[in-house]
């Protein structure tokens, strides 16, 4: 505490309801400032709603863009050694951008994303088999690992087309997943490569060896689309195409190809997943909200028709109130980052921050702050129906939004989620169709539900979901 309390004194910080500092990454940086004296920098964490809204929405107005972020551990940069950024690590500048509009543009667009509702059709059919063959042979459903798999198999389609061998799909799944395991704990990584390469030698060389699996596996795969013209395009086929602007129109290096397919990969299906999976343990244990989540589907839709449509999704208001319930009570990514540039004029309790402070917003504490929610820790959709205090609040804080994030599962400011429109539309899509089909029952004993949450690179659930599923057709 005392070494807490002197950091933040020396960095004039001491922002009371608004900012405080993690034990446990100040001790680490104590620890090693001699070591490395760019890790003495200040952190904050902002859990204030207003002031977040006027550091993320109002950055640019108040000086500067506070778009930058601290060095961080996804970077493919790490693992190559060399820099190779995704969207997610790249500084504020002309890679972020081109990068960036090539995802919004060329893969999220809304005309583009229509070309993909096959693909998404597809995996909600294998996805209702798989539940189906795990309930006719009368056991426990391992609803966590079916819902995983079936959402990588669809970002791996968008991806790299739909053409991959299943096993091939499975293996990255599995590498993906073992390169989450790996990253935790190593945020330092990323600055200091060769002093990390020493400090967690096993760990890094497991880093690099995955990194090298990820090669093996996409290289091949990014070449065969190099031959291809296929529609839809898939999202590799943008990216051998895009030329960086301001770097001379150069293309993507294999390096940075392999970075951002993991990227897309990863970020389209851990924190979606995890959602997903949060939300259907809340109507496990909820059973009169998923009663009357069934009943507007029911209603909505006919009953010979084969599922819940996308056209339909945007009609069905308890849907839409039961995924922002699940969002705003557990938000799939702990924390949103970003680091002051020398440009940013931020200001918190009357004192600029210097640059390079790095400054963290999180998002579970935003959201369940007792302050702006009733009863903030209970599932309670109707807050978001008409009349309620959620009615109105959106996921993008904009200008508008009242001077306050109440909820920003997303993010928010310049680098919000890109992916926020497709990960609400495979939320909807697959929350209505499965419980559509399906009554979710909990189960007893070992399997039970709980709902307490593990942190780690994502908020995920402490016990992964498992259940017992009643066909409602
Ligand atoms: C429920 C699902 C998702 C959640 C909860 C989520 C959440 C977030 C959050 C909180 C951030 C940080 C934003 C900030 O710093 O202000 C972020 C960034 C990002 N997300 Fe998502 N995300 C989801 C789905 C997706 C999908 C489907 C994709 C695309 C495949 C995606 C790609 C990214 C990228 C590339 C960034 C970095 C943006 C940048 O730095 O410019 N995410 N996401």
């Amino acid at each position: 505490l005392l070494l807490l309390a002197s950091r933040l004194r020396h960095a004039s910080l001491t922002y009371k309801a608004a900012a405080y500092a993690r034990l446990a990454a100040v001790k680490s940086s104590t620890v090693l400032k001699k070591l490395i004296p760019k890790l003495g920098q200040p952190e904050v964490y902002v859990s204030d709603r207003f002031a977040a809204h006027r550091l993320l929405v109002g950055g640019a107005a108040t000086g500067g863009a506070f778009s930058d972020k601290p060095p961080s551990s996804v970077a493919s940069a790490v693992l190559s050694r060399h820099r190779h950024y995704n969207i997610n690590s790249a500084p504020y500048g002309s890679l972020w951008r081109a990068m960036r509009r090539n995802l919004t543009a060329e893969i999220f667009h809304p005309s583009r994303l229509r070309l993909f509702a096959p693909a998404r059709r597809r995996a909600l059919a294998d996805l209702v088999a798989d539940l189906d063959r795990q309930c006719s042979s009368g056991g426990v459903v391992r609803a966590a690992e079916s819902i995983r798999a079936a959402m990588f198999g669809l970002m791996s389609t968008m991806c790299f087309g739909g053409d991959v061998d299943g096993e091939l799909v499975k293996a990255m799944a599995d590498a993906q997943d073992d390169l989450v395991q790996c990253f935790l704990g190593l945020r330092i990584l990323s600055t200091f490569p060769a002093i990390t390469g020493l400090i967690y030698r096993n760990r890094w060389r497991k880093l690099v060896e995955l990194r090298r699996q990820q090669e093996e596996m996409y290289l091949p795969l990014i070449a065969a689309r190099r031959r291809h013209d296929g529609e839809p395009p898939a999202y590799v086929d943008t990216l051998v195409d895009l030329s960086v602007p301001d770097e001379h129109g150069r293309k993507l290096t294999d390096g940075e190809l392999v970075g951002l397919c993991s990227e897309f990969l990863g970020a389209g299906t851990e924190p979606a997943a995890a959602a997903l999976q949060w939300i259907m343990a809340n109507l496990v244990k909820r059973p009169d909200v998923q009663r009357a989540l069934w009943k507007e589907i029911d209603a909505a839709v006919a009953a010979e028709e084969d599922e819940v449509g996308e056209e339909v999704l945007g009609r069905l208001d308890y849907l839409n109130a039961v995924i922002m319930e699940g969002l705003r009570l557990n938000p799939t990514v702990p924390v949103a980052f970003r680091q002051v540039m020398a440009d940013d004029h931020v200001v918190l309790d009357g004192s600029r921050l210097p640059a390079g402070t790095a400054v963290l917003f999180p998002l579970a504490r935003l959201s369940r702050d007792k302050t702006a929610w009733a009863d903030p820790l209970e599932f309670r959709p109707e807050r978001f129906m008409p009349g309620g205090e959620g009615a109105g609040v959106s996921l993008v804080a904009a200008a508008g939004s009242a001077g306050e994030i109440r909820m920003m599962p997303f993010g928010a400011g310049r680098r919000m989620c890109p992916g926020m429109g497709i990960a609400m539309l495979h939320l909807g899509y697959f929350v209505a169709n499965l419980v559509r089909e399906f009554e979710w029952v909990e189960v007893e004993g070992d399997h039970a539900v709980d709902l307490r949450p593990h942190v780690g690179f994502f908020r995920v659930m402490k016990r992964p979901l498992h259940v017992r599923l009643v066909r409602r057709r």
